[in-house]
């Protein structure tokens, strides 16, 4: 994969226990920098997409390459284990140096009081617990971050804010955004690539 390339992937085919096929040759690259949007009805494989990459599913055919990622999900709760504080669980994935002062300073962006990280997940409000799986990844510093309608739980103003600070960050990466939202995916892709004409074709 060259240097500018963070994701490669290449002549896809997947299907869940060989049944319907959910990919067929389908191909995709992505450099840093860029903004690209999931969109499609429910059961397109959508979320199927971001497991290929992770390689948490293996492909019946084709290539997928992809450098340092880092996911954001729908549900907040799922992403984070219950019984330890979030700054512990954070402080268990990120590099230490300058922890803190990363952490100031992305807190304010995400308008996120740096307090409530000394607290476990369940005693947080979703947005708030989200805006928390937003920092870890941002902390992770990768070169690919999956979004999966991870703004959807946030109300209006936030969801914009954090949108654009994700934007921002595109400077060091490229987003994959899994959304339901066309406005948005207009708003801030370079390309969307639409689910249910991927189907129509086949
Ligand atoms: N583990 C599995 N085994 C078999 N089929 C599955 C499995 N997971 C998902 N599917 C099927 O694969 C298709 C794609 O699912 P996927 O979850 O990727 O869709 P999606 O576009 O993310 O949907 P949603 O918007 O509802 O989250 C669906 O028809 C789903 O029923």
């Amino acid at each position: 994969m060259s240097d500018s390339l963070v994701l490669s992937i290449k002549n896809l085919d997947f299907s869940y226990n060989n049944k319907k096929m959910i990919y067929k040759d389908f191909s995709l690259n992505l450099k840093k920098g860029e903004l690209v949007c999931i969109v499609g009805e429910s059961g397109k494989g959508k979320s199927t997409l971001f497991e290929l990459i992770c390689n948490n599913l293996k492909p019946q055919k084709g290539t997928i390459e992809v450098k340092k990622v880092s996911s954001i999900f729908q549900d907040p709760y799922s992403s984070f284990h219950p019984s330890f504080k979030i700054l512990e669980q954070i402080k268990d994935v990120v590099d230490k140096k300058n922890l803190d002062d990363e952490i100031t300073k992305l807190c304010s962006e995400l308008t996120l009081d740096k307090k409530l990280l000394e607290k476990k997940p369940h005693e947080l409000s979703g947005g708030q617990l989200q805006r928390c799986s937003i920092l870890r990844s941002l902390l992770m510093k990768p070169e690919l971050l999956l979004v999966d309608e991870a703004t959807s739980a946030l109300d209006n103003i936030i969801a914009l804010e954090v949108m654009k600070l994700l934007i921002k960050y595109l400077d060091n990466c490229a987003i994959l955004l899994i959304t339901h939202d066309i406005s948005l995916a207009k708003w801030c892709a370079d390309k969307i690539i639409d689910l249910n004409r991927l189907y129509d074709e086949k």
